[in-house]
C-alpha cells in the first residue's frame, strides 16, 4: 500500500499554498514533515483528512489491487491542538469511542488495556477531560489513533508539548506503530526528526521534496536550510 499525492494544488483567495505537491508515501517509515512557518503544512494535512477541498491534483491509496479514494477511516488526524469532549470522563470518552466503532476494531481489549498502552496513570482515568493538561489529551487522541488503526496517520506537532519521558513514551509508540501504516509528521524540531523520522520530506514553495538520507546530520541539517532560506530569496 502506498499514498500517493499528484500534483495537489489549494489556493486561498490568491494566495497559492499548494502550487503542486507530488510525492509517495509508504508504510514502514516515519516521514518528518518540515517547512517553514506558513508553508503549507497543516494546509496539507487538512487537504488529505478532506476537511478541506483541493483545488486540483489528486490523492489516493494504491495497492495491488489497484487504486482506492481514501475513506474517512483510512485516515488519523492527530492536532498540534487537542480536541477532545471535556465534559466526559476518559473512560467515558474512551468507552464511547469503542462502542461506535465496534465493528471495525479488529480485538477489543478491556479498557484499562487500552490506557495502558499510552500509560495513562491510574488515577486519571475517571477524571473529566477538562482537567486533562495538554500532554494528557494529547496522549487521549494518540491513543484513540492508536486504536482505530488507520492506514495513515498524519501528526502535526504532536510531541511538542509532551515533557520528556511522555515524548520518549510516544516515539516509541510511533516507532511501533510504522511497521504496517504510513505515518507523516510534521515539526518545527530539527533534531526531533533526526532522531525519530526516517525520512525528511521538505514543504517548500508549495511543492514537496525529500532530503537527501546519504548525508550526515550536519550535512542534512545545512542543507535543510539552505532550502528553506532559499524562499526569502524566491
Ligand atoms: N482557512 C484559511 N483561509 C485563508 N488562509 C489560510 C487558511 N488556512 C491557512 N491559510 C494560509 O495558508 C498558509 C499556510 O498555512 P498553514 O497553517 O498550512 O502553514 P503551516 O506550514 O502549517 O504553518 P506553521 O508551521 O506556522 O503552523 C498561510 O499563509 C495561512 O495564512
Amino acid at each position: 500500500m502506498k499514498l500517493k499525492i499528484e500534483h495537489l494544488q489549494k489556493r486561498f483567495d490568491t494566495k497559492d499554498v499548494l502550487k503542486d505537491v507530488t510525492f509517495t508515501f509508504e508504510p514502514g517509515k516515519i516521514y518528518g514533515l518540515l517547512g517553514r512557518n506558513g508553508a503549507g503544512k497543516t494546509t496539507l494535512f487538512n487537504c488529505l483528512n478532506q476537511d478541506i477541498p483541493v483545488d486540483g491534483g489528486r490523492f489516493y491509496l494504491e495497492d495491488e489491487m489497484g487504486e482506492h479514494d481514501l475513506r474517512l477511516e483510512d485516515i488519523g488526524y492527530v492536532l498540534s491542538t487537542p480536541q477532545v469532549p471535556e465534559f466526559l470522563t476518559a473512560r467515558e470518552f474512551l468507552k464511547f469511542f469503542i462502542e461506535i466503532n465496534k465493528e471495525s476494531l479488529q480485538k477489543e481489549k478491556e479498557i484499562d488495556e487500552y490506557f495502558d498502552i499510552v500509560n495513562l496513570e491510574k488515577e486519571d482515568r475517571d477524571r473529566l477531560l477538562k482537567d486533562f493538561s495538554h500532554g494528557m489529551k494529547n496522549k487521549m487522541q494518540m491513543l484513540i489513533n492508536i486504536i482505530a488503526s488507520p492506514k495513515v496517520l498524519l501528526l502535526d506537532e504532536p510531541l511538542t508539548s509532551l515533557d520528556v519521558v511522555v515524548a520518549e513514551e510516544m516515539k516509541n509508540i510511533l516507532r511501533d506503530l510504522k511497521h504496517d501504516r504510513i505515518l507523516i509528521l510534521s515539526t518545527h524540531i530539527m533534531e526531533l526528526a533526526f532522531d525519530l523520522c526516517d525520512e525528511i520530506v521538505l514543504l517548500s514553495q508549495g511543492e514537496l521534496r525529500a532530503v537527501s538520507s546519504t548525508l550526515d546530520e550536519e550535512e542534512l541539517k545545512a542543507d535543510i536550510l539552505r532550502i528553506l532560506q532559499e524562499e526569502d530569496h524566491s
